[in-house]
This record gives structure tokens, C-alpha cells and sequence, in this order.
């Protein structure tokens, strides 16, 4: 039995998860005697991450291996690791077997010492849980759960957290909140995150809202536990350091990943001055491949800079001549063309 609990814990220990001794016997016993996985771990999430994009062909058709590709290029930038199947994956486009098999395909690649946090979010709470532990399976090592939204008139703070709180007792790996309202036209509730911050397995939120007031309330409201604040996009991201935010989780850094860890480098050296010069160069290529030409945008500024972008699925579009041009006069007057 010693035995299998040292072998279990030199596992963990390998993927890169930082457990106290207490908590990997504690995870050993559990795992040892067959019972379902204990929740009280952390997995450090400090760092910035890529959502990163899924390639498909003009019929729509999943290009794993263009994927693949990607996927080895991302791996060479200092990122914490890769979010697969955030709200740049496409994940509502794909199927069920589609979404397993991309998390799979991606994990089987990537370093063992970067993160894959994979998407599970689904509009139910039973589907959420199932996916999950499908992702969990090939090797996510913590899933990010985004709020349903298609019945949000009835979706309050106790819907809220009865769902988290499901899917987080039935999770075997850490779960991190999404919170998007620029797609669900709903932001997870500020009391319903404090009650959910004391769970267990419930480790961080991505917030890509922007209200910085927000965030630095969330982060001094969680300050005593290991609640880690991810800010959800690049358009903020000094701004979120400086209330406290361990990372973030970027579109942009599909395309300028290295930009965005010396960001993050500037702004954990206190380079504050630097990091804002930094900062102002990154606002509107952001704003353009997230809120003005989204994914499309996204995806056409990936083939400028070497990468599988593709088309993204119907009924998203291809960009049009004009918005092309448009985007590519904003990314050569920012200096990155
Ligand atoms: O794709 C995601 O997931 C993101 O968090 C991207 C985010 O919305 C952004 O604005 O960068």
C-alpha cells in the first residue's frame, strides 16, 4: 500500500501539481482504497495562457493535424499552458466528440509541464459534470466551466451555485469559474463567486468582464484562501496585475503570446512604466480580434503570423476584404507587422 500511495504521489508530483504532503497521502488514500478522487489540492495557475483556436477547413471539417502544429508552436512561448475549447475554440460549434478529442489531441503534445485547462461548460448541469470527467480523462488538468446562459432570466446567484457546486464535487480535477458576459449576456454573480471560492475543488475564476473594480473586490474578498483571479483578456491585463490577478487568459496571445509574457514579466518586476508603453501597443489589435471582428478576426491575424488559422465554423464568417484590411492596418500601426 506505501507503495502505491509513493508511486500515486510521485505522479501527481510530475504534473507539475503542487501538493502538500499532507494533501497527495490524503489524495493517495483516497485513490488507494478506490474511492472517488479528494478535492482539497491546488494546481498553481500563475501565468498566461492562449484560448487557443480550432482550425478547420472551408467545409467546416476539424483539421487535427493543423491543429497539432499549432499546438507545438504554442508550446515553444513561456506560457503557463493552453486553454482548449475557451470561447476562441469554438467549443459551441463542435460536438461532443469533437470537443474530447481535441483535448485529447492537444494534451498528447503539449510538455507535460504546461497546463492544458480544457472548457467543459455546457448548459446543464448533468452534461457540465459528463464532460468533465470525459476531459479529465485524456488528461485535462483542470477544466474551466463558463456559466449557461440560454435561460438566463431564471439563472441567479443559487442556480449558480448549485451548479458549480455539482460539478465541482463530481469533478476529479480543480475547476475554474468562466465568467463572459460579451457572450452570455450574463456575469457570474459577485456573492455567488465568494460562496463558490470556498469550495474545495473550485481553485480561480476567469473573469473576461474588465471591471477592474470588480476584480480587485474578488480578489480582496478571497485573499485568505487559494482563489486564484485570471484576468480573460489582454485589454486589461496591466490593469489586472496591479489589483492582484495571478494571470490571464488572452485571444491575443494566439497571435502574440511572446508580447504577452513580457507583459506579464514587466508587470511582476513592478516595470510598471514599461509595461504600460507595452500595454497601449496591444489595446487595439485586442479589441479587434475580440470585440470588433471576433474569432474571424482572430483567425485571419493567426495566418499572418505563421499559424493554421482557418475559417471559422458557420454561421461564423470569413472576414470581408474591407475588414481584413482594416485589421491588418491596426496590427502594422501598433508595430507588429
Ligand atoms: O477565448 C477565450 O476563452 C477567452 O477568454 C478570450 C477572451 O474572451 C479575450 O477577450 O481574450
Amino acid at each position: 500500500m506505501l507503495q502505491r500511495l509513493i508511486g500515486i504521489c510521485q505522479t501527481l508530483s510530475r504534473r507539475g501539481k503542487s501538493f502538500s504532503l499532507c494533501q497527495m497521502l490524503k489524495r493517495g488514500l483516497r485513490l488507494g482504497l478506490g474511492l472517488s478522487p479528494v478535492r482539497h489540492y491546488t494546481l498553481d495557475l500563475r501565468g498566461i495562457y492562449p484560448p487557443i483556436t480550432t482550425p478547420f477547413n472551408p467545409l467546416g471539417q476539424l483539421q487535427y493535424q493543423q491543429l497539432v502544429d499549432n499546438v507545438h508552436r504554442w508550446s515553444q512561448l513561456p506560457f503557463r499552458g493552453l486553454v482548449v475549447q475557451g470561447s476562441n475554440g469554438e467549443y459551441p460549434f463542435l460536438t461532443e466528440t469533437e470537443r474530447v478529442e481535441v483535448v485529447n489531441r492537444v494534451r498528447q503534445v503539449v510538455p507535460a509541464d504546461k497546463l492544458v485547462v480544457a472548457g467543459s461548460g455546457c448548459e446543464s448541469t448533468e452534461a457540465t459534470l459528463e464532460m468533465t470527467k470525459k476531459m479529465a480523462a485524456v488528461g485535462a488538468d483542470a477544466v474551466m466551466v463558463v456559466t449557461p446562459s440560454y435561460y438566463r432570466g431564471r439563472l441567479n446567484s443559487a442556480a449558480f451555485v448549485h451548479h458549480y457546486s455539482r460539478v465541482a464535487d463530481g469533478s476529479p480535477v480543480p475547476v475554474v469559474l468562466y465568467s463572459v458576459p460579451g457572450n452570455t449576456g450574463l456575469e457570474l454573480p459577485l456573492d455567488a463567486i465568494l460562496t463558490l471560492s470556498q469550495h474545495p475543488n473550485i481553485i480561480g475564476l476567469k473573469d473576461s468582464g474588465g471591471d477592474i473594480t470588480r476584480m480587485a473586490l474578488i480578489i480582496y474578498k478571497t485573499r485568505k484562501q487559494e482563489f486564484q483571479v485570471l484576468a480573460g483578456s489582454a485589454g486589461f491585463l496591466l490593469s489586472a496585475y496591479s489589483v492582484g490577478a495571478v494571470g490571464a487568459v488572452c485571444a491575443l496571445a494566439n497571435v502574440l503570446g511572446e508580447q504577452l509574457c513580457s507583459l506579464e514579466k514587466l508587470c511582476l518586476s513592478g516595470k510598471w512604466e514599461e509595461a504600460l508603453e507595452l500595454q497601449y501597443r496591444l489595446l487595439e489589435p485586442n479589441t479587434m480580434v475580440t470585440r470588433t471582428l471576433g474569432i474571424s478576426g482572430l483567425k485571419q491575424a493567426l495566418e499572418w503570423f505563421g499559424y493554421h488559422g482557418g475559417v471559422p465554423r458557420s454561421p461564423l464568417q470569413p472576414l470581408t476584404d474591407t475588414e481584413r484590411t482594416d485589421l491588418r492596418a491596426v496590427f502594422t500601426n501598433n508595430g507588429w507587422l
